[in-house]
Parts: C-alpha cells; sequence; structure tokens
C-alpha cells in the first residue's frame, strides 16, 4: 500500500484561543451520555434533532448527507456541556421510601410521590416524569415505557429484586434502570431467621390461639433447629448473611448456588452441593435466589416429590420460584410440615388463597426489607444512584447497562468523543444506496487487550453511526440493542502498539466494508471505508482517511478534498472560504505521491454556503470533495 505523508500547514489564532469547541472534552460530555433526546439540548442531539436527519434509515446515507450539504444548521453551541437552564427534572416516587431519600431527591428536582396508583394513571403521569423510583409494589411494564414516549431516563428499584421492572422494554427504550443491591440485605438475611425460628416454634399459630382465649400448650410443640440441615437456595448477598447467622444457630448448612464461588461458601464452612442433593437432604430449606426464567417454579410437583419427608420451607426472595399449587398439595400430603412466606406469586395474594390460610403456613406481608435502617439506606442508596444517573454518570448499580469504574470513565473520556464523532464521518462518506451492514473498529494500544474496556467507544461508534442517519436515539444502555435491530453488526479488535502505556488508547480505526463511497480516496487498499483518529493534547484528531495521513482537529465541520497535488491550492480554498466568512480552524495535506494525488482535510467553524461548497469544487485541481458534519 502506498505511504503517505502528512504536512500540517495552516493553523489559525482561533484553535489557541480558549473556545469551548476547543477545549480538551469534559466529562460533561460524557454525563450527556446517558441522557435522553428531547428535553436535553446537548450537542449528541442537535443533529439528529435538524429536520434533515430524521425519518432516514442506514441505506438512506447519502439522502442524509446531501439534505445535509444542501440545508445550512445552524451553528452547535453549547457543545459538550449541560445546559444550566434546564428546567429540573421530575422524580415519581410510586412508593412508600424513607425521607432521608426523599431529601436527596428533592435537593436535585421536582419530587411527585403518588403512591397506588393504578396502571392506568402511571401511564398517564409518566409521560413528564425523568425518573421513576419504584419498590417491588409498582409493575412497570412495556405499557409504561411506551407511555413515557422518551422522557423517562431512568427506572430507580429502592430494593434489590427488579422482576417488576420489564428489564427489555427498559433497554429497547434506553431507560437506565438502577437498584438499591445491598442496603436491605441484612433486614432480608433477619427476616429469613425470624420466619425460620418462628416457624419451627409455631410462634404465629400460638400467638393467634391465644388471641383467640386457648392456652394449648401441647398443639403448638415446635422443632429443634441445632444440628439440623438448611439448604440455602441461592448463595448471594442474602443467602449468605443467613447462611451465617444459621451457622451461629448450630445448624449444618449445605447451599446450592449455580453461579457462586464454591470457596466463598466453603470459607465460612458451608457445602456448594447440587440442587437435588440440597433440596433431598435438607430439614430446612430457604430460598434466597431472584425470580428469573430459569427460576420460575423452580419448586413445583417434582422438586417437591425429592424433599425429605417433613421438610420446612422458608421463602423471602420471590413468591414466583414456588409453585404455589404443588406447595399446597405437598402441605396436605405431609411432605412438607410447614412453610414461612413473606413473598407471593400474586401480592397481595387472594383473600381466599389456600395457602395464606393454611394453619401450617406462616405469612408475613413482603416486610424482608422493612426495617427503619433498611429502609433509609435504600432509600439514600436508589436517591444518590438516580441523582447520579440524571446527571448522566454511569451508575455503579445498573441493571442494563455496563458498569464503567469512575477513573476508567474519566481516562477514556475524550477518546469517547473521538469515537462517536470517527462513527458520525464515516457514516457520511456512505454513497446513496449502500446499506451499511458492518463495521470493524480497531484499537491501538500500549496496554494489554484485557485491560481495555471498550463497551463505552464501541457504544459511542454505534452512536455516532446510527443517529445521524436515523430517527433512534442512542446511549449505553440501548447501542447493543439497537445496532442489532438495524442489522449493524460491530467487531473490534484490540492490536498491542509500541506507544504510551500512559495513554490507554493509541488510535482508533473505523471500517465500514461492503460499502460505496461518496468520496473515493476515504476508501482503503482493502475496499472499505477507513478512517482513523488519535487524541493529541486531551483533543480528538483525524488523523487518517482511507490511504492518506492527514492531521486534523475534529471540533467543527470537515471538508475533505482530494486534488493534485500542486502549490496554491491551499490559497485558493482558503480564499473562497474566507470570502464568505468561513473560519478555518485547521487544515491538513497528506499525499501519497508527490505532485500526485493529495488530501486536503479543512476544519472550518461555520457551514460554508452551497455556493462557496461549489466554488471549491470548481477548482480544476480538485477532483473530489466532501463536506462533512461532525
Ligand atoms: N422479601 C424481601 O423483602 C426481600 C427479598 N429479596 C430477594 O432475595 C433474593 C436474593 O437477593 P440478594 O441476595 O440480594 O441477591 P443476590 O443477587 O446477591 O443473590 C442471588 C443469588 O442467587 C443465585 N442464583 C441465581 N440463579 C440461581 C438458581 N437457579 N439456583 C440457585 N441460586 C441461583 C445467584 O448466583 C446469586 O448468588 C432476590 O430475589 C431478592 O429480590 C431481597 C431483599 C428483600
Ligand atoms: O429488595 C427486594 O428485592 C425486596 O423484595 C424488597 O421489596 P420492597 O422494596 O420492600 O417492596
Amino acid at each position: 500500500m502506498a505511504s503517505s505523508t502528512t504536512k500540517p500547514i495552516f493553523t489559525p489564532p482561533s484553535t489557541t484561543t480558549s473556545s469551548s469547541s476547543s477545549q480538551p472534552p469534559t466529562r460533561s460530555s460524557l454525563l450527556s451520555f446517558l441522557r435522553n433526546t428531547a428535553s436535553t439540548p446537548i450537542s449528541l442531539k442537535l443533529s439528529h434533532s435538524h429536520p434533515s436527519f430524521r425519518s432516514l434509515s442506514i441505506k438512506n446515507a447519502t439522502k442524509t448527507i446531501e439534505s445535509a450539504e444542501t440545508s445550512p444548521v445552524s451553528k452547535v453551541g453549547g457543545k459538550d456541556t449541560i445546559n444550566s437552564q434546564e428546567t429540573k427534572p421530575t422524580i415519581l416516587v410510586s412508593e412508600k421510601l424513607g425521607e432521608a431519600g426523599l431529601e436527596l431527591l428533592r435537593n436535585f428536582g421536582d419530587v411527585d410521590c403518588s403512591y397506588d396508583l393504578s396502571q392506568e394513571d402511571l401511564c398517564k403521569k409518566i409521560a413528564s416524569c425523568d425518573a421513576l423510583i419504584v419498590r417491588s409494589g409498582t409493575k412497570v411494564t412495556r405499557q409504561v415505557f411506551e407511555a413515557a414516549k422518551g422522557k423517562l431516563k431512568v427506572v430507580g428499584r429502592a430494593g434489590v429484586g427488579i422482576d417488576n421492572v420489564d428489564l427489555q422494554a427498559a433497554t429497547e427504550f434506553g431507560c437506565l434502570v438502577v437498584n438499591a443491591p445491598s442496603a436491605n440485605t441484612v433486614a432480608a438475611a433477619e427476616h429469613g431467621i425470624a420466619l425460620l425460628a418462628s416457624m419451627a416454634r409455631n410462634v404465629a399459630q400460638a400467638d393467634a390461639s391465644m388471641k383467640a382465649g386457648q392456652w394449648q400448650r401441647n398443639k403448638h410443640v415446635g422443632v429443634s433447629l441445632v444440628g439440623k440441615t438448611l439448604a440455602v437456595m441461592g448463595f448471594g448477598k442474602v443467602g449468605s448473611e443467613v447462611a451465617r447467622r444459621a451457622k451461629g444457630l448450630g445448624m449444618e448448612v449445605i447451599t446450592h448456588d449455580p453461579y457462586a464461588p464454591a470457596d466463598r461458601a466453603r470459607a465460612i464452612g458451608v457445602e456448594v452441593v447440587s440442587f437435588d442433593q440440597a433440596i433431598s437432604t435438607a430439614d430446612f430449606i430457604s430460598l434466597h435466589m431472584p425470580l428469573t426464567p430459569a427460576t420460575k417454579k423452580v419448586f413445583n410437583d417434582d422438586s417437591f416429590a425429592k424433599v425429605k419427608k417433613g421438610v420446612r420451607i422458608i421463602n423471602v426472595a420471590r413468591g414466583g420460584v414456588i409453585d404455589e399449587d404443588a406447595l399446597v398439595r405437598a402441605l396436605d400430603s405431609g411432605k412438607v410440615a410447614q412453610a414461612a412466606l413473606d413473598v407471593f406469586t400474586e401480592e397481595p395474594p387472594p383473600k381466599d388463597s389456600k395457602l395464606v390460610q393454611h394453619e401450617r403456613v406462616t405469612v408475613t406481608p413482603h416486610l424482608g426489607a422493612s426495617t427503619k435502617e433498611a429502609q433509609e439506606g435504600v432509600a439514600i442508596e436508589i436517591a444518590e444512584a438516580v441523582v447520579g444517573a440524571l446527571k448522566g454518570e454511569l451508575a455503579a448499580t445498573a441493571v442494563n447497562a455496563p458498569m464503567v469504574p469512575a477513573e476508567i470513565l474519566s481516562e477514556l473520556a475524550p477518546y469517547v468523543v473521538l469515537a462517536e464523532r470517527l462513527g458520525r464521518l464515516a457514516v457520511q462518506l456512505v454513497a446513496g444506496g449502500s446499506g451499511i451492514k458492518s463495521a470493524k473498529v480497531v484499537y491501538k494500544s500500549a496496554r494489554d487487550p484485557d485491560d481495555l474496556d471498550t463497551r463505552l467507544l464501541r457504544a459511542m461508534i454505534t452512536k455516532g453511526i446510527i443517529e445521524p442517519i436515523s430517527d433512534s436515539f442512542i446511549n449505553l444502555v440501548n447501542a447493543d440493542f439497537t445496532a442489532k435491530k438495524k442489522g449493524l453488526r460491530i467487531s473490534e479488535e484490540r492490536v498491542v502498539v509500541d506507544a504510551s502505556p500512559e495513554l490507554p488508547i493509541f488510535s482508533i480505526q473505523l471500517q465500514l466494508s461492503t460499502v460505496d463511497s461518496k468520496f473515493g480516496s476515504a476508501v482503503s487498499g482493502g475496499g472499505d471505508i477507513s478512517i482513523k483518529g488519535e487524541v493529541k493534547n486531551g483533543i480528538p484528531h483525524l488523523t487518517r482517511v482511507g490511504s492518506f495521513s492527514v492531521d486534523v482537529s475534529l471540533e467543527g465541520n470537515l471538508i475533505l478534498c482530494r486534488q493534485v497535488d500542486q502549490p496554491g491550492m491551499i490559497g485558493q480554498v482558503g480564499n473562497i472560504l474566507g470570502e464568505q466568512n468561513v473560519n478555518v480552524s485547521f487544515m491538513s495535506v497528506g499525499r501519497t505521491v508527490r505532485r500526485r494525488n493529495a488530501i486536503m482535510a479543512i476544519g472550518v467553524d461555520e457551514e460554508p454556503s452551497l455556493e462557496s461548497l461549489k466554488k471549491i469544487g470548481e477548482v480544476p485541481a480538485i477532483e473530489e470533495f466532501v463536506f462533512l458534519k461532525l
């Protein structure tokens, strides 16, 4: 392949002044990444919201570009900043939340505490809400996300279980879901132990009979816990705390959890066993797994057939993991001696529920997390997560988005901007009629490929490619989903190079294959549209177009020209733009062979008029040119 040289030749003073666009990308450009479309006037959305970018599919790339060329777009102002004029976000809290959390929320937004909303009322309200905070009682269905019409940015689950939130719909709508996974662990574990002990000693039944005026000492004889085997089903946060406490009561504890590391269990003297082994050897079975398609009704007639006769079951996890009719049958047959249940398939359960009414069943109305301490903790945990998400920060407790630690995030900040701009440029180089099916991203870095978390960069490239040519709004939550839906396959390659390991990435190259380009020089020897960028002094630069090396900062708009390499070209084009008062921010010429072909990359602050673009095209030595918006 022909080599090319670079000659940065013109750097007007404007690049050295401290205009907002010439600053290194700040954290705020990342903050904007989790924000939604209409309500937030951020740079990432400006071109998308422009009429000429609407209602176009990937197939219409050229149409987009052509209309972008012919329809002037007003200057992009306030780039990469959060608009200080923004109105306060509205946060709907649909279930009781601790005061400390509400206080935090009120300091940030307008808080609407509306409890016991019907699904219909929730759908009505949600259209004006930026965030929704729920506990286990609110069903956040697809209908809710549809009704939100893109306004809802985050759903906060003030607790652990997110089975009441339609995660798939949330992801499709680009809505972040966060939970509060740790503040109620101890409360749930303590409730499990409370149910275990009270069930074993018939506390609830004895209490009810005394209140009914009876004194039945012989009827309420219980069973001892010491020396008995407890099977903890699900050795996560709650399960392991239950196990610890049960050990303290002198019980033998075994556990079944297909995903928990066995050494963590062994460290506290708990053996990890198979499902069948756990349920067939236990005297008590305590459930602590999440409700998922795999765990739904995992306790059914088949499993009850395998349990030890007279087993006692505690459920502080989710009602749905038990087939409740099967449990009633197992209780009636005596296979299961007792059950203590905090959670039910339907909450509240029907008044005539055989299970609730069963005399050997102890019930509580989903109280596992209901201690003052847990509720305060959960409220603060979720309020912080929701406020963080509304500020655009990547949440540490995100359920449907990758969690990127803050330090990685700030290190990647300028590369995130570079990634999006490369995507945005590449798609504008596609010729009409070409459908983009696959994109390849090559990251060159001095670091070990395993140390390079590229999810954020991939999402930004996806955003850059798709947003200018469709109505899709893309963020970290829905980037992969949207790409897949649009039939765009993005592959990644990490290449280790001899560069400074201080920098996370040396360069990012984006290749679009099986497409035609409207700027032939952007096509590399391999036949792909290929562009490459680097971050220099914190600023994203375009460093390669096809086989040509260039060096132009990716800040404003860009004109790429291919011309015969000859003197005077820069002056000619500069004059045309100058006549129109278009400020050139940067220019760079790359060529393959002296006095043959050269590429001129010109950064412009303003959008040149159609007339000036035409004049550029008429310069005899210019063979092709393209105007690209960032
Ligand atoms: N009743 C209540 O008020 C409360 C209920 N919960 C519920 O307790 C459950 C556990 O909560 P955490 O311990 O915080 O969650 P966690 O995520 O820390 O633990 C869940 C564990 O279940 C395991 N697991 C997944 N599939 C499994 C399967 N098929 N069989 C066995 N184990 C499986 C996971 O590997 C994980 O270790 C959740 O369902 C949660 O919603 C939690 C807090 C309060
Ligand atoms: O955190 C959980 O998973 C819980 O089940 C607690 O539910 P709640 O917030 O009390 O409705």
